[in-house]
């Protein structure tokens, strides 16, 4: 069953049509990694689930129930969660705070220490917790982005680069936090151009081409095209 589905989504800005009928499906369990060009219309979509923008034309499902009216607020009630590239974290509050904030939405009184305590751990963030947020590394901003989008209890979690100036080693981390959370039974649809990362993660893989899907399959598949190879050279137009 899909957890999340797309049909004929459309969306112009002007005379640009940057998401262009686009029909897609994150099976319910799944790792999906969206990769493209820059300008491919990544993000684009990404807002278009979120409730960020409204489409020119056709349908989002999320669960089985069209959400393409929804507000963002609703989205996101209803277990859509989002890591964006800009790490959203409340720079000026210790790592602790800034998860508890995130976690108090549904969590109280010593449940509320007891799954801090567990997410400080998984995010890799146990001996930071009373540093200030604004003092972390690149990387554990990022995860500590992650922690605040994982607090929510999505059923779905989209990550937007998550992994966009990270170390080889935190990229691989990253990864690996990734899989587990998908092991809990999260879904996950990740926009991503480190290619370690997706073949280290991803089941099935999305590739956009001017607003277009241009393919999809697994990895290996994915990375065996030549068509998606010369898109990244620029010799393929839709
Ligand atoms: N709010 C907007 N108004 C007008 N044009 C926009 C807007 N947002 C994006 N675009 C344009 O839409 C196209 C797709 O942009 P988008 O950011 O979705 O691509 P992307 O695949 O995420 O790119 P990147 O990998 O560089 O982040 C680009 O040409 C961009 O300039």
């Amino acid at each position: 069953m899909a957890i999340l589905e797309t049909r004929k989504l459309d969306k112009w800005f002007g005379g640009l049509h940057v998401t262009d009928e686009v029909d897609f499906t994150l099976e319910q369990g799944e790792i999906h990694c969206l990769i493209g060009p820059n300008g491919a219309g990544k993000s684009t979509f990404f807002k278009l689930v979120l409730g960020e923008h409204s489409p020119s034309g056709g349908a989002i499902l999320y669960d089985g129930k069209d959400i393409t009216k929804a507000k963002s607020f609703e989205r996101i009630r209803h277990g859509i969660s989002v890591k964006f590239q800009v790490p959203g974290i409340f720079q000026a509050l210790k790592v602790r705070q800034n998860l508890q904030i995130a976690l108090q939405h549904h969590l109280q009184g010593a449940s509320l220490n007891e799954e801090t305590d567990r997410l400080l751990e998984f995010l890799k963030l146990k001996d930071a917790e009373n540093q200030l947020a604004g003092s972390l590394s690149h990387g554990q901003k990022q995860w500590l982005e992650i922690g605040m989008a994982v607090a929510l209890k999505p059923k779905l979690l989209l990550l937007d680069e998550p992994t966009a100036g990270m170390t080889p080693d935190e990229t691989h981390a990253t990864g690996e936090m990734v899989q587990a959370l998908n092991a809990e039974g999260v879904s996950v649809l990740a926009v991503e151009h480190d290619m370690a990362f997706v073949r280290q993660i991803a089941q099935k893989v999305t590739v956009l081409h001017f607003g277009k899907v241009f393919a999809q399959g697994t990895i290996n598949e994915i990375v065996a095209d030549e068509r998606v190879a010369s898109i990244y050279l620029g010799e393929v137009h839709a």
